[in-house]
C-alpha cells in the first residue's frame, strides 16, 4: 500500500469577510492517531467538515491514502473510507443501541431499497451481514450488552461511545472524531483515549480534533496546533504544546 492516509495542502476556506483557514497543509501517515488543537475558532471543526466532503473548501487539495479526493462529496468520501463524529451527539430518539448503529451501516449497503422491501435471499443476507457489523462495532466501543436499550436513556460517557460505534460500522479506514470527550470527566475520556488507541492499533488512522491536552499527550502520535487559519505548530505533543507560539496562541504569552 502507498500514501499516507490524508494529506491536505494549501487549504483555505473563508466565510463571508472571514478567512478561516488561510493555507493549511497536515499530513497524517497511516495506522496513528493525529491530533487536531487550536483555540476556540481556529477553524478544526471547518477543518474536518472539509474533509469528510460536508462543505467544499475554496482552494487546496486533499489525497486520501494516495488518492485526490478535494472534489468529492461526504457519501463518495464514506466509500473510500471516511467517517466521522459531530463535537455535539447526533443521537435519533426513540432508536434502541443497535438500530442507532445498523443506520450508519445501512448507507453502505449494496441492496437498493425496493429490493431490500421485497426481501430477496441477497436482501436479507445484507441485513444479517450489517447486523454483525453493527454488534462487532458496538463490542469495539464495550457496548454490546446494551444493544436493546433505548439510546437516549445510556449514560452521557456511553451516547458519546455510541456515536464512535455508529461511524465504526462502515469499518472507515480513516476516522475523523470531533471533541470526542467533550463535557466528559476524567474517568470517562481515560476509557475513550484507550479505545482510540485500540482502533488504532487495530488498523485505523484516526484524526481527533480535542481541546483535553492531556488527551492528547497520552493518545495522540502528533499533534497540529491550528490558529490564525494555519498550522502553527505539528510535531510530537510533548515537543509541540512546550513551543512559545503554541502557548501564545492558547494563553497570549
Ligand atoms: N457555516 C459557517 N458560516 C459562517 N461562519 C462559520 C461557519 N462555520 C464556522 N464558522 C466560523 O468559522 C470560525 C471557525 O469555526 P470552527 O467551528 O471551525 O472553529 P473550531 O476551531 O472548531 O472552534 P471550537 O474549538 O470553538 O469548536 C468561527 O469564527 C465560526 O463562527
Amino acid at each position: 500500500m502507498t500514501g499516507d492516509a490524508l494529506v491536505i495542502d494549501g487549504l483555505a476556506k473563508r466565510f463571508g469577510g472571514l478567512n478561516v483557514l488561510t493555507s493549511v497543509g497536515i499530513t497524517v501517515p497511516r495506522d496513528t492517531v493525529f491530533g487536531i488543537a487550536g483555540p476556540n475558532g481556529a477553524g478544526k471543526t471547518t477543518l474536518l467538515n472539509i474533509v469528510s466532503g460536508l462543505m467544499p473548501a475554496d482552494a487546496g487539495s486533499i489525497a486520501l491514502f494516495g488518492d485526490a479526493c478535494h472534489d468529492l462529496r461526504a457519501a463518495a468520501l464514506a466509500r473510500k473510507g471516511v467517517a466521522r463524529t459531530f463535537q455535539n451527539i447526533r443521537l435519533l430518539r426513540g432508536l434502541t443501541v443497535l438500530e442507532q448503529v445498523l443506520a450508519g451501516a445501512y448507507r453502505h449497503r449494496r441492496v437498493g431499497s425496493v429490493r431490500g422491501l421485497a426481501g430477496t435471499p441477497r436482501a436479507r443476507a445484507e441485513l444479517r451481514e450489517l447486523r454483525e457489523r453493527a454488534l462487532e462495532a458496538l463490542d469495539a466501543v464495550g457496548l454490546r450488552d446494551a444493544a436493546g436499550r433505548l439510546a437516549e436513556t445510556l449514560p452521557y460517557g456511553d451516547q458519546r461511545r455510541l456515536e464512535i460505534a455508529r461511524a465504526l460500522a462502515s469499518r472507515p479506514r480513516l476516522l475523523l472524531l470531533d471533541e470526542p470527550t467533550a463535557g466528559m470527566n476524567a474517568a470517562d475520556w481515560g476509557g475513550i483515549g484507550d479505545l482510540i488507541t485500540r482502533l488504532r492499533d487495530d488498523g485505523t488512522t484516526i484524526v481527533v480534533v480535542e481541546h483535553n491536552m492531556r488527551l492528547i499527550q497520552t493518545i495522540c502520535d502528533q499533534v497540529a496546533v491550528l490558529a490564525s487559519g494555519e498550522v502553527i505548530a505539528c510535531d510530537d505533543p510533548d515537543v509541540c504544546l512546550r513551543r512559545p507560539e503554541v502557548r501564545k496562541a492558547y494563553f497570549g504569552k
